[in-house]
């Protein structure tokens, strides 16, 4: 192993061997990786130009740049990539059908209702529930357990449909973001008489950006003032376009409260889907899907409402949902009967998990109980660790890299009321603009008082301590007085953003310009064998200033620049400066092209003001 020098530093360097890291590791666990002293890799970092802490999450082109400065090849690893990989370990492939064509069964749609606060969700959803009870279901749906599945007609067949039973955009952006799509198709609920809102909107990109067809729900039709048409040219301005105006989204008008036009609805999402989706899965395979809803129910352990994707799941099978595993003892429908069997697109209550997955987790079935096991034990190791490093990365201040001091940068602490507001204040201060060579650093924030661990911290990491509404508690004020923490209360945020940004323009490397001195006529050169070649000037303007630079311009053309005025001298006296109307000798470094009529002009660089 060859044993370069970065900086000083000797270096372990690689052979062209690959390493493989998560995404957002840190030199730390580079260094980990490689046998390394992590410092050393600060520093050949800081040698090509990035600083960088130890412990502070690095980008991929970091990650792969330091790679090749040390001769390693880097592979970054999604966390998605590394948990298909412990799958494949165990020779599992999750989210494909197994078998070819011929295996694919059709499946229900499962819908997912959002719309703006109070157009009717919740209502609707309830609506749809009573309306559409399972034949022969005495007691309807009773039970509350995330999902429900209702049974109608479509051009006379019987066909089921899957609602989410959890209105609104944030449960199906949050299971979005665990990487489950579960929803096939959107429905938009929008009151008549209230008309396109904000929520509308954000519903309408979510189900856009998850590439789900829409259904537009106008609700509320039977309300004075209620205008659908309204609704419908309103829609079009987000690309949905109704049917009956030559696009190809189904709006059906439809009251919630008094059940009208609920048939029609469904009808409408069972004509959605055929018309734009294949919806079908291999029931005859291990069951895949993903965890819906999850609580921890005093009498019966672990509940999870998981709904299958691909796949039946039986009572009796070993089971992993994200970092939970257990064997499937009991499942729950909605009615609150039993379930045997669950085919895909059913959401089912499971019973029989060690622990609680999460809303959004994917759960799958392996053979044995032992492989559920493992596959958790390892997902919850990785979820530890990328914890770990998260609690590192907060507490890295304290090994600062000494290269990183050198860098201009104001270091916050925010503490606020409330979280919306503490986003809200550090989103606007990531916003102010200020050079590239000043940086904003926001290492701690959090809602609550500012307590004697915000100001440990921030004289760990040189920080300010932002309190918005809040205020320092009585110990934390002492400490901060003692060790000189600087706390700034503010209960309107431009204020604080004004007070910073202010902060941050004094710490911005100053800019220099030029300012004119003064200007000086050559009238008689000679030489002396002490001191080189004398200028005997006249002062035009301004003032000719000892160890001032100049230039000398010939015909008006500049002829030499950056020359010091070494030496000047008003008759035999040294001068350190001599001003307009007045004349002078001085000297020029060693410069010795000097003519009569030659023009010294004199200026320094003064720091620039900033807007
Ligand atoms: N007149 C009339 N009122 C309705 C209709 N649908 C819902 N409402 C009423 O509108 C109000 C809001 O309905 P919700 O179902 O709670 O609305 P939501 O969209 O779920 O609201 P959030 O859960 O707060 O987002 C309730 O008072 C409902 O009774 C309808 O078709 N007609």
């Amino acid at each position: 192993m060859q044993a370069p020098s970065v900086g000083g530093v000797r270096l372990p360097k690689g052979s062209g061997e690959t390493i493989r890291l998560p995404r957002g590791a840190s030199l730390t666990d580079f260094a980990d990786k490689i046998n390394a002293n992590p410092a050393s890799l600060v520093q050949v970092l800081f040698h090509l130009g990035e600083m960088v802490t130890a412990t502070q999450s690095v980008s991929d082109e970091i990650l792969e740049l330091l790679g090749t400065e040390m001769n390693y090849v880097v592979q970054v690893v999604s966390p998605e990539e590394e948990d298909r990989e412990l799958l494949e370990t165990f020779d599992i492939t999750y989210g494909e059908d197994a078998g070819d064509e011929d295996d694919l069964q059709v499946r229900p749609p499962v819908v997912t209702v959002m719309g703006h606060v109070d157009h009717g969700k919740t209502r609707l959803l309830d609506t749809i529930r009573k309306a559409k009870v399972h034949e022969g279901e005495a007691g309807g749906i009773t039970q509350h357990i995330g999902a429900y599945q209702v049974e109608t007609e479509l051009e006379g067949n019987p066909r089921l449909i899957t609602f989410i039973d959890t209105p609104g955009h944030e449960a199906f952006t949050a299971m979005r973001a665990r990487g489950a799509n579960a929803t096939d198709i959107a429905v938009i609920v929008v009151a008549a008489d209230d008309g396109v809102m904000p929520q509308t909107v954000e519903a309408i990109n979510h189900a856009q950006a998850a590439q789900a067809p829409i259904v537009v729900a106008v609700n509320k039709i039977d309300k004075e003032g209620a205008n659908p048409s309204k609704i419908r040219q309103q829609l079009t301005e987000y690309g949905l376009v109704a049917e009956e105006y030559g696009g190809d989204t189904m709006f059906v008008d439809i009251s919630a409260k008094q059940g009208i036009n609920i048939d029609s609805l469904l009808e409408a999402i069972l004509l959605t889907a055929d018309a734009s989706l294949d919806l079908r899965a291999n029931p005859d395979m291990e069951a895949q899907g993903v965890a819906i809803e999850a609580h921890l129910d005093r009498g019966r352990g672990p509940v999870a409402t998981v709904l299958v994707q691909r796949g039946s799941l039986r009572v009796g099978s070993s089971i992993v949902a994200g970092d939970a595993y257990g064997r499937v003892r009991r499942m729950v429908d909605e009615h609150g009967d039993d379930v045997t069997v669950a085919t895909p697109s059913r959401p089912v209550q499971v019973i029989g998990l060690t622990s609680v997955p999460r809303a959004g987790d994917s759960f799958l079935v392996v053979d044995e109980d032992r492989v559920a096991r493992q596959i958790a034990e390892r997902r919850q190791a990785r979820t530890r660790n990328a914890a770990n490093a998260a609690k590192r990365k907060r507490v890295s201040l304290e090994d600062l890299d000494a290269a990183l001091k050198e860098t201009s940068a104001l270091t916050l602490i925010i503490k606020g009321d409330n979280s919306g507001t503490v986003e809200a204040l550090e989103d606007a201060l990531m916003k102010i603009e200020v050079g590239d060579d000043v940086e904003l650093r926001v290492i701690h924030r959090g809602v609550g008082g500012i307590t004697e661990g915000d100001i440990n911290l921030a004289v760990a990491g040189s920080a300010i301590v932002l309190g918005f509404n809040v205020r320092a508690e009585g110990k934390a004020t002492e400490l901060a007085n003692r060790e000189g923490v600087d706390v700034r209360y503010y209960t309107v945020i431009y204020q604080a953003i004004d007070e910073i940004e202010a902060a941050l323009k004094g710490l911005l490397k100053p800019e220099y310009e030029e300012v004119q001195l003064g200007r000086a006529e050559i009238r008689d050169v000679f030489k002396s064998s002490k001191v080189g070649t004398i200028a005997g000037c006249m002062v035009l303007s301004g003032e000719i200033r000892r160890n001032a630079r100049a230039r000398l311009l010939r015909d008006g053309k500049v002829i030499a620049e950056n020359l010091p005025i070494s030496s000047l001298k008003r008759f035999k006296d040294d001068a350190t400066e001599v001003r307009e109307g007045f004349e002078c000798g001085l000297t020029l470094g060693n410069y010795s092209d000097l003519k009569l009529e030659d023009i010294i002009e004199t200026f320094e660089m003064r720091e620039k003001p900033r807007a």
